[in-house]
């Protein structure tokens, strides 16, 4: 019997972020492994016309929770969705509904953030401190609370090469941030923006940082723990292999390169791509709030979830396999035929985003035109460029995580646990993750069927195709040009003419047999 999955029996649980990828992942193992859980409170805003209710019930029928409905029939009565607004004071959470969190609640797990990279700071501060601040706040009032788990990354001190599991300060307290939040305008907090984040590459990760100082700071008497995933990707194994639903980290590179439109992009094939499943991160999650609970250890651990030191895989082998696995199956619909590369240097970075990206989205917008359709992909073009630029730092370096605590863990579990709430990424097989990877962004992010395989390829010959028969025509038009002005292009042109139409040594034409 799991020891973690016991556990969770019979208990209260509250999970922030849990319509975000990671907090979908969390409530589908809790209710799979631990099915006797009393309940889970989820904090839901309303977003893009749907209610709470309407948005637990879309996530309740997707894929993603089909086993746990096999082992949980009333996994809608154990789910209560309260509306909630983390940019609120009190998070406009009404005084009923709070004050049943506060009474009942056992464990906090707070996934909710903003993981946009080029958020601005007031908002990023809003959502990653403030927020973080408030959720420990309501925390110190619960009586039956047992554990409260931060999930930050492991990117918050990316600054810094080799990383240990404590928390460094930055330089400015995280309270006066927020107090300044409240006065300054946004035109000064502009300017003051890459001046606080100092040597870090977005308001993200600093403010995750930050988040920690708070979580560190205000930590009182709880039972907390931090646990820093580095870049998270599909599913590996539960509840089955590739699953994804958003497009960050890799995802919306492995959609553009598939699709053609990412033709190159500036990373360090030898650097470390430190990737670590979804899933691999939610089991971790919930062995640190059993620990925590537990075993109550006397100051707050970090866990760094991370997979470079136990089992390293590279960009350059990471972007072989992406590729290769668009020859078994292409997607639909492709711009261009997929043939992404890695620059090393910004200089000829900047010449194929010219020649490879920019100049074909001009002459598609040119055609769009000429055909009496609106133009869009120099928009698509700059969009995604940006987007690559924003994640160049990410693919350029590498990082050290010491791993302690969460190799402690590991040692803790008993063979059952290791087994159910598997977070050993040495067993974890690169090539055949990265293939489910892309196959899960086809199938769960595209919607694209299998069945249409045959098609994809048959698109991308003829895509082939057109590619050579542009280059030729580029060819033969350069030359002629040539030809036309040039003397020594056209003794070049008459001299191989010869060899190839008269034998050599006589004017006579050879004879074609
Ligand atoms: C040696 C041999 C080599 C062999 C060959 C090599 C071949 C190469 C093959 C290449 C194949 C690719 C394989 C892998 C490549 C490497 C991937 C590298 C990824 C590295 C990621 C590192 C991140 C790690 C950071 C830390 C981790 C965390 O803690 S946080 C989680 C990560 N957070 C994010 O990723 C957020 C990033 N996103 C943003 O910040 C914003 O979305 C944005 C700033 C990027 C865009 O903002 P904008 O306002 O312009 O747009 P938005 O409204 O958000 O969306 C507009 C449209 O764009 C789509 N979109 C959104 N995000 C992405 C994205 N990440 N990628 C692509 N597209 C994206 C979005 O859906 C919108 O579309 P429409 O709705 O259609 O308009
Ligand atoms: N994805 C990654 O690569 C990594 C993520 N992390 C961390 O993991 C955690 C989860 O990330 P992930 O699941 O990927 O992120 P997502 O962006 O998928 O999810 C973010 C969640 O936060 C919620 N949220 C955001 N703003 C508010 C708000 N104002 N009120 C209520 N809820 C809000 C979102 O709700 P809504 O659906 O309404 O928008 C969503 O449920 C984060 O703390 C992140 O920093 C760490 C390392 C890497």
């Amino acid at each position: 019997m799991s020891m973690i999955a016991a556990f969770y029996g019979g208990k209260s649980i509250l999970i922030t972020g849990a319509t975000g990828f990671m907090g979908k992942v969390l409530m589908e193992k809790l209710f799979r492994t631990s099915p006797d859980l009393k309940v889970i409170y989820i904090l839901v805003r309303t977003k893009a016309g749907q209610t709470t209710q309407q948005r637990v019930f879309q996530i309740l029928n997707s894929k993603l929770f089909e086993k746990v409905k096999e082992v949980c029939p009333n996994v809608h009565e154990k789910i209560r969705a309260i509306y909630a607004d983390l940019n609120q004071n009190d998070f406009a959470i009404s005084k009923e509904d709070m004050q049943e969190l506060l009474s009942c609640t056992n464990i906090i797990f707070h996934c909710a953030a903003t993981v946009r990279f080029d958020d601005p700071l007031r908002h990023a501060v809003q959502l990653n401190v403030t927020a973080t601040q408030q959720l420990l706040l309501m925390a110190s009032q619960m009586p039956k609370l047992e554990a409260f788990i931060h999930i930050s990354t492991a990117f918050s001190n990316c600054n810094l090469k080799h990383i240990d599991e404590v928390i460094y300060p930055c330089p400015v307290e995280p309270k006066k941030i927020i107090d300044s939040m409240e006065w300054l305008d946004d035109a000064i907090i502009d300017e003051i923006t890459p001046k606080l984040i100092g040597d870090r590459p977005n308001t993200y990760t600093y403010t995750k940082a930050l988040g920690e100082m708070v979580v560190q700071q205000e930590s009182g008497n709880l039972n907390i723990a931090i646990i820093r995933p580095s870049i998270v990707g599909a599913t590996w194994q539960e509840p089955f292999p590739g699953w994804v639903d958003n497009l960050n980290g890799p995802s919306g590179l492995i959609i553009a390169a598939g699709k053609g439109f990412l033709r190159s992009i500036r990373a360090t094939p030898m650097a470390v791509a430190d990737l670590i499943p979804v899933d691999t991160v939610v089991n971790l999650t919930l062995a640190v709030g059993w620990y925590t609970a537990v075993h109550r250890p006397k100051s707050t651990l970090i866990y760094h979830c991370t997979s470079g030191n136990f089992n390293p895989c590279n960009w350059g082998k990471m972007g072989f396999q992406v590729l290769a696995t668009f020859e078994k199956v292409p997607f639909e619909r492709a711009f261009r035929r997929p043939n992404a590369d890695f620059t090393t240097n910004t200089i000829t970075s900047q010449y194929w985003n010219a020649v490879s990206h920019r100049a074909p989205a001009i002459i598609y917008d040119f055609y769009l035109r000429l055909t009496g359709r609106k133009p869009r992909m120099t928009k698509l073009m700059n969009r995604l460029l940006r987007t690559v630029s924003m994640l160049e730092y990410f693919v350029n370096r590498s990082w050290e995580w010491s791993t302690y605590n969460t190799e402690m863990l590991m040692s803790e579990l008993s063979p059952e646990d290791q087994r159910v709430f598997n977070f050993d990424v040495r067993q974890l097989n690169w090539l055949e993750y990265i293939e489910n990877y892309v196959l899960g962004v086809k199938k769960y992010l595209l919607k694209e069927d299998m069945a249409g395989i045959p098609e994809a390829k048959q698109h991308l010959r003829r895509l082939r195709n057109i590619h050579y028969l542009f280059n030729t025509a580029l060819f033969l038009i350069a030359w002629r040009l040539l030809i036309a002005r040039s003397q020594m292009a056209r003794n070049v042109w008459f001299f191989i003419m010869r060899f190839d139409f008269f034998p050599s040594g006589s004017l006579q034409p050879r004879s074609k047999v």
